[in-house]
């Protein structure tokens, strides 16, 4: 089975023009004690795309992912899911997040639950689906990844590959408009590292919207549509990765890259 509802697959955003617009910061700016890391942020991600934040360690792309989850405040700026302004002071936090899927550097599985706990846990509580569904929907998710023999044991008997990738699935599993990823593999030993990678290939395949920020170079240019590189809080450049990795004219660009790949 496919994880999700087959969308457009992958294709530059230039060859989805009419996709409407998932994710749409304007203008975003943040301070952390009178230093500014984001300093006027405009990004839009598209439905079913994959988008890639690249930069070096502290440009910001850690907050700029947190913001659009609304677990950072934003100083100046507006953030918008779908048609939603949801930086307006009165938008509900738990409402927004709720369609939002999130995973980070380490794993976050929650340690006294099961895995299928762990998966079903936001289809239960947030979103009121009964344990039944939500046991039956998480199965299969399970199953579609090869941990289904592994839904009834605890986090800590899983490698960190495959905890990493039930916390995809849990994120997954309440069909959020958007996947946030935030450095999912950094933690990761290098041999588990193309197991989530893949995984996160097949959700695009699949059509599901993403933002992650990155340090993977090869996999950024490999699976994203469109790549935004981020310098000192500003975004230096973004386009196909081909414009990025190959014809960029951007000098900080270069720079970085050579950096990265030396
Ligand atoms: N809660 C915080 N309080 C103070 N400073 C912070 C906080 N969070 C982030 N920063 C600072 O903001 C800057 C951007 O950090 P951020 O984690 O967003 O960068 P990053 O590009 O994700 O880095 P990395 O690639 O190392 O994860 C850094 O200088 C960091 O120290």
């Amino acid at each position: 089975m496919s994880l999700i509802e087959p969308g457009s697959g992958p294709g530059s955003a230039a060859a989805m023009p009419d996709a409407a617009p998932v994710l749409r910061l304007v203008g975003i700016r943040k301070s952390f004690e009178g230093t500014e890391v984001l300093r006027g942020i405009d990004l839009t991600v598209h439905r079913h795309e994959i988008v890639a934040l690249i930069g070096a360690s502290g440009s910001g792309k850690s907050t700029l992912l947190r913001t659009a989850n609304l677990l950072e405040q934003i100083d100046d700026g507006q953030i918008f899911l779908g048609d939603d302004d949801i930086s307006d002071p009165r938008a509900k936090a738990d409402r927004i997040r709720s369609r939002i899927g999130v995973v980070f550097q380490h794993f976050n599985l929650f340690p006294h639950l099961s895995v299928i706990d762990n998966v079903t846990l936001a289809s239960r509580a947030v979103h009121g689906v009964s344990r039944a569904e939500a046991e039956r929907r998480g199965l299969e998710l399970l199953g579609s990844i090869g941990l289904a023999d592994k839904a009834h044991d605890f986090p800590d008997r899983l490698s960190g590959g495959q905890q990493q990738r039930a916390a995809i699935v849990r994120a997954i599993a309440t069909d959020p408009e958007l996947l946030l990823l935030d450095e999912i593999t950094s933690a990761l030993d290098p041999e588990l590292v193309g197991e989530v990678l893949d995984l996160v290939r097949e959700l695009g395949r699949g059509g599901t919207t993403i933002l992650m920020a990155t340090h993977e170079m090869a996999f950024a240019r490999d699976v994203a549509h469109r790549v935004v590189f981020l310098d000192k809080g500003v975004v230096a450049e973004a386009g196909p990765p081909a414009q990025l990795f190959e014809h960029s004219q951007n000098p900080r660009t270069r720079e970085f890259l050579a950096r990265f790949t030396a």
